[in-house]
Order: structure tokens, then sequence, then C-alpha cells
């Protein structure tokens, strides 16, 4: 009997194991590690995944239950991806299953119709494919179909173990359950006969039926598939004529399946590998040997902006992809600009993939299709594109490792570096992480002469290509400018260039950082601030629709006109938005051509595209944003870019603030002069000595990292100690309190038991969380520092599931973070 082991979809700690299930013989060829199935349990049907096919069950083989289905002809995940979540479940305390569904695309969640198709380039003659097709409509009825198909089938094709692997390459029969038309788009196909066919079906059609015969001649002069409708309007006749043709034999018509490409519309004109500098060329000869002999190798490869890395990691891939093996490159959600998608698919054509929160659940279901069927061995993509269904991958790279949306914040809570790593070792590949401000973490590895198979191999790129300089950065002291009695949001020298820019029809970015900096409304006379009612915290003012709004749980009211407090009018709006700088930026000078790129201009499908593409021919003199404007850019005519609020995330209570900031100021002064215009960089803050801020001057990562290191191994915080974040949550405040306290002194009695210094476990904690309440449930946090090398993660479950049954009665709710990125 087979045997397969089943993860069910429940995300809950109670489920969070394998239960075992018989395999009946109609699915046994169709049951893989890795297949998803939908088996009984507790009474329901659930959907799971089968994560072994062990020879002997758990339990005694006739309590056994059965599988009931078989949901997709290919499985979706492999034997490698399910030993991957595995992993990713131990590394981030969450139930397996949440992993998983973390890797598979939305659109193949809750689908539970079942329809069959036969590929078109299958093999068969046309009685047998008729025979095979009818019989595949009727392969989920009984077992005695399956068994004659089978044999029709090997019959054909010699063995069954040989048409098992057609069936699996998808080539020959794919079969696949979907429910609604949404998960893959089928357009019906008229398939012609040949000519002769088509010659002697014509003589017979009655010459009443005027319009089939004209179809007839169409297609003696097209004799190539087209597709239905199409066919209607070439030939000026209906479906329902061609039907009747294929009621003659003289054509068949047939779903096919059509991808629906996001870029389709697009022309990427091609590329040649560039000549590399020596620079390059020295860096790229290691990673490229690695990939040759499928060496599991990691590099931080620290190129500073404009040093040419993009070239790199084309030209590895180039390599890879010369071996037969397959590349991921991962790059940071907000730099997945059309211009960075362009570079890729102009240098690999149709072998790219692309996967990003921005396409449809359609058109992101397709190209992961791609993927997993080989008809495309590049996948690019935001964060959860390091789980591309690829069977033989070579190289993954990471483009801005150091950016912080590559860690999840919902569960699974995973950081796409990590997970990349993993992965790499599981399936041989080299990994490249890319930066010019790399993470303290990989910086600090790569240097510490510590030896692994994890700690990268540090490659520099210290110049930009051509001899480019790096653009001179000026800092002005805001304070000194209010001094001097400007209270203009533009200090002088950044109006005199910009002015500059102007006139010499040249372009300008401005950065608007705001991150911590909320638009918030606050009474000038009692100094009420509004807040949600449900959360603590401020509401967000919106202009365009008067609307404050919570960004946490949606709530949203009108602007009051009076303060609800005190009932003044001088109520105000704090803080600048981008809206604010837009303003004044078309008071100071009069017919400045603007283009404002923030979440509210940028929310529409497409729109991201349509302004950078609008900036790049220059039909904008200034492009001004948050973030989004940071990244990833190459425009020749950008030859100033201007840092409005510097130092407005440095107050935000996160040890990462300062390197936040210093990486953020880094990126955006990279944009400028990266062709042959050079550039010039004007930042303005309150805060001219921070090291953040000041270093930022020289170009000088060194220097900043050295005193944040400091501070950092002052602190025993990452990379010199490790955090796992746990949150309670309930409504009651006596009853978090207790539960944190349990929990606390919990790990702490652990830690005594062991032996284990405060220095090397500490428990801090419990305290009201940085956001005290959400959505109306109170928040406390416990914060557990520890050494690396601990397995503190697995002490940290075993506390938690010690003390299971008084939380699951008590009602709080636990969430944890291990590793976290964002201290809010
Ligand atoms: N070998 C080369 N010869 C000529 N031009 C090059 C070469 N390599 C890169 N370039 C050009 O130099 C510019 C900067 O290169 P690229 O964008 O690859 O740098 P990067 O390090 O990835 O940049 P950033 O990290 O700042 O986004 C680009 O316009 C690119 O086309
Ligand atoms: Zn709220």
């Amino acid at each position: 009997m087979t045997i397969a082991r089943v993860i069910v979809d429940v995300p809950s700690r109670e489920t969070d194991r394998p239960f075992d299930y018989s395999v009946p013989d109609s699915l046994r060829d169709w049951v893989e590690v890795g297949s998803r199935v939908a088996v009984p349990f507790a009474g329901r049907t659930l959907q799971g995944i089968v994560v072994a096919l062990p020879g002997d069950a758990e339990v005694e083989l006739s309590r056994l239950k059965a599988v009931s289905d078989v949901l997709d002809a290919v499985p979706p995940l492999s034997e490698e991806l399910v030993k991957l979540g595995e992993w990713m479940s131990r590394r981030w305390l969450c139930p397996l299953t949440v992993a998983f569904q973390a890797m598979l695309p939305a659109a193949l969640k809750g689908r539970t119709e079942k329809y069959v198709s036969v590929a078109d380039d299958a093999v068969f003659s046309d009685e047998e494919l008729a025979e095979a097709g009818a019989l595949l409509h009727a392969l989920r009825k009984d077992s005695a179909t399956q068994a004659k198909l089978s044999a029709l089938l090997t019959k054909f094709q010699g063995s069954g173990a040989h048409l098992k692997r057609w069936l699996k390459q998808g080539r020959l029969i794919e079969r696949q359950k979907v429910e609604n038309r949404l998960s893959v788009k089928t357009v019906l196909t008229v398939f012609p006969r040949d000519a002769d066919t088509l010659g002697a079906g014509k003589a017979d059609i009655p010459a009443r039926a005027r319009k089939q015969r004209e179809v007839i001649e169409w297609l003696e002069e097209h004799p190539e598939p087209i597709a239905l409708q199409e066919l209607a309007e070439a030939a000026g006749t209906t479906a329902s004529t061609i039907r009747s043709l294929e009621e003659r034999g003289l054509l068949e018509i047939r779903g096919v399946t059509e991808d629906r490409d996001p870029y389709a519309d697009r022309d990427f004109p091609v590329s040649s590998p560039l000549p590399l500098t020596p620079a390059q060329a020295t860096a790229l000869e290691p990673i490229a040997s690695a990939i040759d002999a499928k060496d599991r190798k990691v590099f931080l490869l620290h190129g500073v902006t404009g040093s040419g890395k993009t070239e790199i990691y084309l030209q590895a891939i180039q390599q890879a992809l010369s071996l037969g093996r397959e590349a991921i490159v991962l790059v940071p959600e907000i730099a997945l600009t059309p211009q960075m998608v362009e570079r890729f698919k102009s240098r690999f054509g149709a072998r790219v993939a692309v996967l990003h929160s921005r396409l449809s659940q359609g058109e992101r279901f397709d190209e992961w299709r791609k993927i997993r069927e080989g008809r495309a061995q590049v996948a690019v993509g935001a964060r959860s594109a390091v789980f591309a269904p690829f069977s033989n991958i070579g190289l993954i790279v990471i483009d801005e490792e150091h950016e912080t949306s590559y860690k999840q914040e919902e569960s699974p809570k995973y950081h796409a570096r990590d997970v990349a790593i993993e992965r790499a070792r599981l399936s041989g590949a080299a990994v490249v992480l890319g930066s010019a401000t790399p993470s303290l973490e990989t910086y600090e590895a790569a240097l510490s002469g510590r030896a692994g198979p994890d700690i990268p191999h540090y490659i520099s790129l210290p110049e930009r290509v051509a001899d480019r300089p790096l653009p001179g950065v000026t800092i002005v002291d805001m304070r000194e400018e209010l001094k001097l009695g400007n209270r203009a949001m533009f200090s002088r020298e950044l109006a005199d260039a910009l002015r500059d820019r102007l006139a010499k029809g040249e372009q300008t970015v401005l950065l608007l950082n705001r991150r911590g900096y909320a638009t918030f409304v606050m009474c000038r006379s009692c100094g009420h601030t509004v807040q949600c009612p449900h959360c603590d915290i401020s509401l967000t003012h919106h202009k365009g629709s008067g609307n404050m709004r919570c960004h946490y749980c949606g709530y949203a009211e009108t602007e009051p006109k009076t303060c609800p407090a005190c009932q003044s009018p001088h109520i105000r709006f704090f803080g600048t938005g981008t809206q604010k700088v837009e303003e004044s930026l078309a008071h100071t000078f009069p017919g400045i051509r603007v283009i404002r790129m923030d979440v509210d201009t940028t929310s529409e499908k497409g729109s991201h595209e349509k302004w950078l593409t609008e900036f790049r021919e220059r039909r904008a003199d200034v492009l001004l944003g948050t973030q989004m404007v940071a990244k990833g850019l190459d425009f020749p005519y950008v030859t100033l870019v201007g840092v409005l609020a510097a130092d407005a995330a440095l107050r935000l209570p996160d040890f990462r603030a300062a390197e936040r900031t210093f990486q953020l100021l880094t990126q955006v002064a990279g944009r400028a002069g990266r062709h042959e215009l050079p550039g010039e960089v004007i930042i303005q803050t309150y805060d001219p000595e921070h090291s953040s801020v000041a270093s930022v001057q020289g170009h000088d990562y060194a220097k900043f990292t050295e005193q944040e290191l400091f501070i950092r191994s002052q602190l025993g915080y990452p990379p010199y100690g490790r955090l796992i974040a746990l949150t309670f949550s309930h409504e009651s405040v006596p009853m978090l309190l207790s539960v944190g306290q349990r929990f606390a002194s919990g790990l702490k009695a652990k830690a005594a038991e062991l032996g284990l210094a405060s220095t090397e476990l500490d428990v801090l904690g419990p305290v009201p969380s940085p956001i005290p309440r959400l959505k109306d449930r109170y928040r406390f946090q416990c914060m557990v520092k520890y050494r690396g090398e601990l397995a503190a993660s697995a002490l940290v479950a075993g506390v938690l599931q010690g003390m299971g049954e008084a939380v699951k009665k008590s009602g709080v709710l636990t969430s944890v973070d291990v590793d976290p990125q964002m201290m809010l």
C-alpha cells in the first residue's frame, strides 16, 4: 500500500504535524512529495501537501483514511521546496503549512473544480488522441477508466514510466483543476485537417451551406491553427457554422492555454553583454567559477552606486544558463520598476519570468507556470520569487540585499536572504548579495574572518564605471537657515541649485524622507492630536479626500474644522507631506514641472511606469517622492539630488534607524551623475553631526560602519547578538501581563536550568509595545536577546508549548518574530 504523509492546511499549532493517509490505486501515479491533495480530516475535506511517501505508516494500516483526490497534474512544490518549507518552519517558528502557503501562487489556493486538457504537441494520432481525451475526461470517474487509460497510453509510449515522465512535463497531457477561468486562460482554437481531407470534405458540403464552404476555402489558404473567434470574423461567419464543420470531421476545436503576459505589449531592445571593466571582470571571476564548479558559495558584492553591479549579475546569469541551470534575481519590490525589468528582458528575452505584487493574480500564475514548466529559466521578482519552482538552480542574486522589504512582516516572517542561502545549500547554487550599503549583518560576517559555507566571500567595487566620479555631497544645517531667517522648505543652496538645473534643462530628484514622519493633525492651542479610537496611533491626513485615516486598521473620519478638545479653530496639519512640497515648489519656482510619486499617486496599475517614462523623456524637471525614488533609477540628465528632512527617521525607536538612514541617503545620492554629466547632492538636516548623515558626505561606508558596529557590540544587538520579539495581545491588560510574565519567567528558568548566563540569553519585558493598542487589543512585548550560536528559537518554542493550555484558555494571541527587522 502506498502511504502519503500529509500536512493539512490548517495554520494552528495543534495540527502542525504530518498525518498519514493511504493512496488509492487510481491515484498512485499522481502522488509525489510536493503534491497538493484533498484529504478527509475531522469530518471535513481539507487541502494538504504531501511531505513524504514513507514505507510504513505511524498508525495501524486498517485505520488509515484514504487521500480523496490529487489537485494538480504536476506537483506545485518540489522535494527541494518541501525541505525548504520544513527548514523555514523551524527557523521562524511557524506552522509548516504557513511556510508552504507562502510558496504557492494565490491563484492555486482553494481551487477545486477539475478539467483535463490534452496538450497540443502530443505524439498521438488523431484517433488515439480522441480516445485518450475521452478517457481523460472520464478519468476521475472510476478506477476502471483509469486502468484502461493507463493501458492505452502505455501501448502508445512503450512504457508506463516513460509515459509518466511525459505527463509530468506537461507536454503530452496536462491534468489540472481550476475553480474558474481565472486560473488559466484558454482560447478556443480551430485546428484544420490536412488539405486532402479539406478538399474532399468541401465536395460533400451541400450547396445551400455556402458559409461552410467559404470557411473551408479560407482554411485552405490559411492552414494554421487559428482562434475560433478570429476565424469567424475573418470568414465573415458565426461560431456555430464552424462547429458544424467540426461535426463533419474537417477541423477540430480545442481549448488552448494562453499566457497572460504582463509585458506582452512591450518591446524590449535586445542588449548584448558589455565588455567588462577590469574591476568588473575581477569581481565576476570567482562567482563564475563557483557556478561552474557547482560550488555552493555566498558572495557579498559590495559596489558603490553606479559601479556596474547589474552588468555582473547579468553575466553571471548568462554563465548559469549556458550550463543549463536556472537563476533567480530578487530585487526590492519598490525597485521593480520597468527599467530594472527591461535590463533583464533585453538580455534574456522570453526566458525571463517576472513576479511581483503589481501583477494581477492571473498574470502571476502564468509567470509561475512558465517557470514550473521550464519555459522560463530566469525569475526576476520581489521577496517571494525566492520560491520560484525551478529544479536546477545555479545562481540566486539578491540586489540591494540590505533592503527591509526582504523580510516579510506577516507569518511566515521569513527573510528572503536567509531563505536564498538555504535554498542554494539544497540545490548547490551560488548566491550573490549585492549592495552599495550592505546590511551590517552581512558585512560583519564577510569581514569577520570566520569560515563556513554561509559566510560571504567579500568582493569590492569601490569605483563607478568609466571613471565617473561619485557626486559631491553638501550637507545643509537647517537650524542655521532658520537663524538667518529662512523659513522656507528649501535652503538657499538647494533653491539655487534647483534654479540652475531649471535654466540648464537638467533634472532633479527630490527625496522626502517620510518614514516615521506622519502627517498628523494637531491643535496649536491645546496640543491635542487626533488619534484612532481603536489603535494608539495618530490619524494621517489625506488632502485629496479630506479624510483622516488610520494606517493600521483603516478607520477614517472627516477632518475637523475646530479642535475636538478645546474648540479652537487653530487646528492644523503637521508634518511635511509630498503634496506640501509640491505646492511649495510650484510657488517658489513658477512654471516648474513636477512629477510626484508616493503611495497616493502610484496606487493605480501601471502608474509607476507612466511617471518614470514621463520623467525619462524629460517631460518634467523634478521627480519628487518618498523612498520609491531612491532606488534603481538610472537617468542620464539627473544631475541634482536633494533630500528634505534627512534625519526624519533617526528618532524612531529602532536600533537600526541610523543604518537605514545612511543606506537611504547613500542610495538616493547615487542617482545623480551616473552618465556623462556630473552630479551633485544636497542634504537638508537638523542633525548634521549624526554619523549616518555626515558619513554620506565622503561616501564613507567604512567609517559609518565602524562607529555603528561599535555601538551594536556595546549593546549586544545584531550582528553581535540576536533577537526574538514576542508580542502578546488581548482586550485586557492584566491578562496580558500575567501571560507575558509567565513566558519571561518560564524562559529564564529554562536558561538557568541549562546554566546560561544572562549575557548568553536574556529576556526583557513584558513591556507595552511601541504601538500599545491595535484594533482594540492591547499589546505587550518580550524581547529575547541571545548569542547567535544558541538554538534559542527552539527554547522559545518549548516554553510557549509548555504554557499551551493556559494561553489558549486566556484568549491571548502570541506572535513570534525571529530576527525582527521592524521594532515597531
Ligand atoms: N562594462 C561597462 N561598460 C560600459 N558601461 C557600463 C558597464 N557596466 C555598467 N555600465 C553602465 O554604467 C551604469 C551603472 O551601472 P549599473 O546600473 O549596472 O550599476 P549598479 O552598481 O548596478 O548601480 P546601482 O546600485 O547604483 O543601481 C549603467 O548605465 C550601465 O549601463
Ligand atoms: Zn486604527
